[in-house]
């Protein structure tokens, strides 16, 4: 029998482009283990969300390879193990809470605990809305909605693209808790300009800059150093 891999995302040598002539990423190499949290930086368009949307095959690699979990990623096998939160735009919001909640669960074949969605809409500050239709729902509720559902479905790999950006300060310390939880088994890749907050649950931290990575660093040793996270940006990220 197999044992499943500690490395839950591998990836080597990756390239990737929208336009033949210019790479957005530009050989990255990275990998991501069991029990990591970690945060993925760096300024505006240098290549993060492309790096994580290909992870999830959803953006052609120019050359090189990535892996869920030891499963190349374009193959239909390595979906159940990573989980991408993004922006709200993808959201069908013809659905309620609940059901892309039994959707998603369906779409993973993980068993969801009913009273538990409740539960978990209750703590996020969302008590009753679970069965309103997410057209419904704000801004914030719509981006804690997918969080309560990466809690529910408990992938090896949970990317957090931006998605926590703009929800209320409550959720937000419930929410740096559970991605913790996350890490118990798994891992969690956080994509964020929200420095505090990364630098209070980041365990890593990975800066790209014009789609390579620029500074692949322990949390404790960016954390024992003068300028925290902005420090390490402001040394490392210089393409603007
Ligand atoms: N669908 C697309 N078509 C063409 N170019 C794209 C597309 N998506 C992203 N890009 C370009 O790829 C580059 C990297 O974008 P990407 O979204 O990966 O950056 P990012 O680091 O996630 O930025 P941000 O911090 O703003 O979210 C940018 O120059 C962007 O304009």
């Amino acid at each position: 029998m197999s044992v499943p891999s500690a490395v839950l995302l591998e990836v080597r040598g990756a390239r990737i482009s929208y336009r033949h002539d210019q790479m957005v990423v530009d050989g990255i190499d990275l990998s991501v283990d069991a029990g990591e949290l970690v945060a993925l930086l760096g300024h505006n368009g240098s290549g993060k969300s492309t790096l994580m949307r290909a992870a999830f095959d959803l953006v052609p690699l120019r050359s090189g390879s990535i892996a869920l979990r030891g499963v190349q990623s374009r193959r239909a096998e390595a979906r159940p193990h990573a989980l991408l939160l993004a922006g709200n735009e993808q959201l069908p919001t013809f659905l309620s809470g609940r059901e892309l909640i039994q959707l998603l669960a369906t779409m993973y074949a993980v068993q969801v605990d009913e009273p538990r969605i409740d539960e978990l809409f209750a703590l996020y500050g969302m008590a009753g809305r679970q069965d309103d239709l997410i057209e419904d729902y704000s801004h914030g509720m719509r981006k804690k909605t997918q969080l309560v559902a990466a809690l529910l479905l408990r992938r090896p790999l949970t990317v957090v693209d931006e998605t926590l950006n703009g929800i209320d300060r409550e959720a937000l310390v419930l929410a740096e808790e559970d991605l913790a939880g996350l890490t118990d088994g798994g891992a969690v890749i956080l994509c964020s300009h929200e420095l505090p907050m990364l630098e209070r649950v980041a365990t890593r931290v990975v800066v790209l800059d014009g789609g390579r990575i620029v500074a692949d660093l322990p949390m404790s040793h960016v954390l024992d150093g003068d300028g925290g996270l902005a420090g390490v940006l402001d040394e490392h990220a210089l393409d603007r």
